[in-house]
């Protein structure tokens, strides 16, 4: 798995794609770990609309490429992956990779290791750029990285592997960092804002510990927390789509439950530690866990050798007669998958 060094939300912003290595946060504590700008890429300002009623938007910028067909299925694809390749060196990973999500799904993508799933997310959140091929948010192209212009207002949540928590601030710093450092609300509106997200994700009374002092499993919460909180003083929406890396990977059984219930109860057909519905319209999972592709995602696609190779509902996974996935479901040695 590769791991980058920041992960959270992205604000997707072109003049500050990148910040020096050593960087300070206005509280003046150091925060570093950076070698990209933490993003909450906000999908343009559009009207609020619950995102059950919600449907993209067709754009007339001929500048932009857009799907052709105009059917009722196309509206509602969220992201589209057309015949994406991506090496690096003399490495083919991703060998025209074709999909669809669409909106308000929860989808997984697993598959062997090394074979390119990270690197998808990668792409989604515009930390890389295909080779060849072609992906699509909400009907607009992905033309390269977090700088695209028109992709302003795109909200896209990572949430890595590893939690990724600044070390130096505290879980209120840290889940409130966004806000402290680009929004204009008061900080005790922060303050709130901050204890009611970390109460959404069933976390009460730790906003004054440091990282250091909260479990694996406790960190995975924050850094949700953090990739889920949003200005609710601006017009930006809340985050379209989450990604999750591998969230549950090192933790015990009971931890990646309470995990995966959380990744379901952020969702807009949840309902979140406070009762209250979730807020994010879709994500996706990569993951290795049975457990997780069990209890966490609805649909799963599998990529192999830098293909989909098998498409399904979760429930279709561990009945599929595709050998590829009947040995991958089964952990057996023997099949089509090397090591
Ligand atoms: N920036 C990079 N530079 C060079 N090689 C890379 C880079 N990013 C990924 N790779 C390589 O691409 C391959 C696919 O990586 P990726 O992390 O996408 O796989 P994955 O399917 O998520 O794997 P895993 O399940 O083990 O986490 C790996 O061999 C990895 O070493």
């Amino acid at each position: 798995m590769n791991s980058l060094a920041g992960s959270f939300v992205y604000h997707l912003n072109r003049r500050n794609a990148s910040y020096p290595s050593n960087w300070y946060c206005k509280s003046g504590k150091q925060v570093v770990q950076f070698s990209t700008r933490p993003v909450s890429c906000s999908i343009a300002p559009q009207s609020l609309k619950p995102v059950d009623q919600f449907r993209p938007s067709k754009f007339k910028d001929s500048s932009l490429s857009l799907f052709t067909e105009d059917s009722e299925e196309e509206t509602d694809v969220l992201i589209e992956c057309k015949d994406v390749y991506k090496s690096f060196g003399e490495k083919h990973i991703l060998r025209g990779v074709n999909f669809k999500i669409k909106h308000g799904e929860a989808v997984g993508i697993i598959g062997p290791s090394g074979t390119g799933k990270s690197t998808i997310l990668k792409i989604f959140a515009g930390l890389l750029t295909p080779d060849k091929g072609e992906v699509y948010i909400r009907g607009r192209r992905r033309h390269g990285l977090i700088s695209d212009d028109y992709m302003s207002g795109l909200r896209i949540g990572l949430v890595f592997q590893s939690a990724a928590l600044f070390d130096s601030l505290t879980v209120r710093e840290n889940v409130g960092f966004l806000l402290y450092e680009h929004s204009k609300m008061p900080e005790d509106e922060i303050k709130e804002l901050v204890a009611e997200t970390l109460g959404a994700v069933g976390l009460k009374g730790v906003e004054d510990r440091l990282p250091s002092e909260l479990s694996g499993g406790m960190k995975k919460r924050v850094a949700l927390a953090r990739s889920i909180i949003y200005d609710t003083t601006s017009h930006t929406i809340e985050p379209e789509v989450l990604l999750y890396d591998e969230p549950t990977a090192g933790l015990d059984p009971i931890a990646s439950t309470v995990v995966e219930d959380l990744i379901r109860s952020v969702h807009c057909k949840g309902e979140d530690a406070l009762g209250k519905p979730g807020k994010i319209a879709s994500y996706v999972v990569v993951t290795h866990q049975h457990s997780t592709i069990r209890r966490a995602v609805d649909r799963l696609i599998f990529l192999h050798e830098g293909k989909v190779v098998w498409e399904g509902m979760t429930h279709e996974f561990t009945s599929s007669t595709n050998p590829i996935v009947k040995q991958f479901a089964s952990g057996n040695l023997d099949g089509p998958i090397r090591y």
